[in-house]
């Protein structure tokens, strides 16, 4: 039985553990808050920053974990290459953990790698920011170099706005690096993740593209598979290996691309289950969790098959605690509609809650009616 130590107790991390769990694993789950999604269904878990560095390495040397699985980027990496030198397992690698943290570090490597991406440009100040938007030209998107789910993100039209970005980007960003990048601005037909398993015994395998929709920098809802042109397909499936072979290890990864009417654009990554893969739960007879589990423990993916799915968002409104839905029992009412609540304990503000998923014809309508469906009540804080 391996000991796994996950780093990040969310709702990806909750159907992580589920499957992880379904292999014969103990897992000890960490968040720095009690009752996280993850901790609810593992065998263990430890509250504590994984940002402190101290903290994170007492976990790891306590629980001995055969496998480090990191759920989140805001981890202290530095602390988990440290440790992978010591022998540790970490999942997909220390590299890959510690590249994908920093917007700024995976976004050069893309460039190494000779990979398409948007014009882009880095900025330590308002004043520097607004110099390199200009010679990107407008609209711009900015966001903080660490930070995730959109936090800190913007898009500036002219001149007048990027002060305040640059203000919401400082605002928004975790870390101590008061850094950001600006980019060109995508006008894309779509957007999709490519989900790409690394293997220790076996080629890199790709998942149908999966298509969605963000708001705020983060995603609504999403499909698979999302069709695609051949040599656009191609095109992904090169960029994504190209970047995953580098940055090494086993595992699944989210690499997300731009589709315009002529390319496609290489935008970031995760060393991880992805959440606009959640469709997998439905889509595929493997899920994104299922299979980020066979790869790390060296299990064998025959086949990943794939039919019609999509997954849209439940988002909570405003700040409270202890919350309770209507509306589910009229979401589920429909059928091959399937909904997932998280139990997070308290939300805030488009905190994401639940997630409805669809199978079918028509799979996107429908699970975004059924999402529609259901409302996060709390009393307030
Ligand atoms: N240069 C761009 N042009 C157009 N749209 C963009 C650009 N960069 C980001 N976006 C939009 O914002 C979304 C979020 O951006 P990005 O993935 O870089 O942020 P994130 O905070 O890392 O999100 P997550 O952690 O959820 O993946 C993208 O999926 C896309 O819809
Ligand atoms: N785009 C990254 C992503 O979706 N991460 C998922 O959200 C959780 C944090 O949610 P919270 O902010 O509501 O605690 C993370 O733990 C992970 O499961
Ligand atoms: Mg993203």
């Amino acid at each position: 039985m391996k000991k796994i130590l996950l780093l990040g107790s969310g709702e990806l991390g909750k159907e992580f553990v589920i499957s992880a769990k379904r292999l014969g694993c103990h897992v000890v789950a960490c968040d720095s808050y009690t009752g996280a999604p993850a901790m609810q269904v593992a065998d263990e878990s430890e509250v504590f920053s994984m940002l402190d560095a101290a903290k994170l390495r007492e976990a790891v040397e306590r629980h001995q974990p055969d496998l480090i699985v990191p759920e989140i980027e805001a981890i202290r990496t530095e602390v988990l290459v440290e440790m992978e030198k010591e022998g540790r397992n970490v999942v997909p690698s220390a590299r890959a953990v510690n590249m994908t943290m920093n917007r700024d570090r995976i976004r050069d490597l893309a460039v190494d790698l000779g990979v398409r991406t948007a014009r882009f440009a880095y900025a330590e100040s308002a004043e520097q920011l607004m110099g390199e938007a200009k010679a990107i030209g407008f609209p711009v998107v900015i966001k903080p170099v660490m930070s995730s789910s959109g936090k800190g993100q913007s898009v500036a039209q002219t001149a007048d706005d990027i002060q305040n970005s640059w203000e919401y980007a400082c605002a928004g960003m975790r870390g101590d690096r008061q850094r950001v990048i600006v980019e060109e601005f995508i006008k894309f037909d779509y957007e999709i993740t490519l989900l790409t398993v690394k293997q220790k015994n076996g080629p890199t395998l790709f998942c149908d593209p999966i298509g969605h929709v963000q708001e705020r920098g983060d995603y609504q809802y999403s499909w698979q598979p999302q069709p695609m042109i051949d040599k656009f397909r191609q095109d992904a499936e090169t960029m994504a290996k190209a970047v995953t072979d580098d940055l090494g290890g086993v595992g699944i990864f989210g690499v997300e691309f731009f589709v315009t009417k002529d390319e496609v654009i290489f935008s970031e990554l995760s060393p991880r289950p992805h959440d606009t893969g959640m469709v997998t739960l439905v889509s595929q007879n493997l899920s994104e969790f299922d299979l980020h589990a066979r790869a790390i423990l060296g299990l064998p993916i025959p086949n990943i098959t794939v039919t019609e799915g999509a997954s849209a968002v439940v988002l909570a409104a405003k700040d409270g605690v202890s919350p309770t839905y209507t509306g589910v029992e009229a979401a589920m009412a429909e059928p091959d509609v399937d909904v997932r609540i998280f139990g997070k304990p308290t939300t805030r503000p488009y905190r994401r809650m639940a997630v409805v998923l669809a199978k079918g014809e028509n799979a996107v309508e429908r699970a975004r009616a059924a999402a529609a469906k259901i409302k996060v009540v709390t009393k307030g804080i």
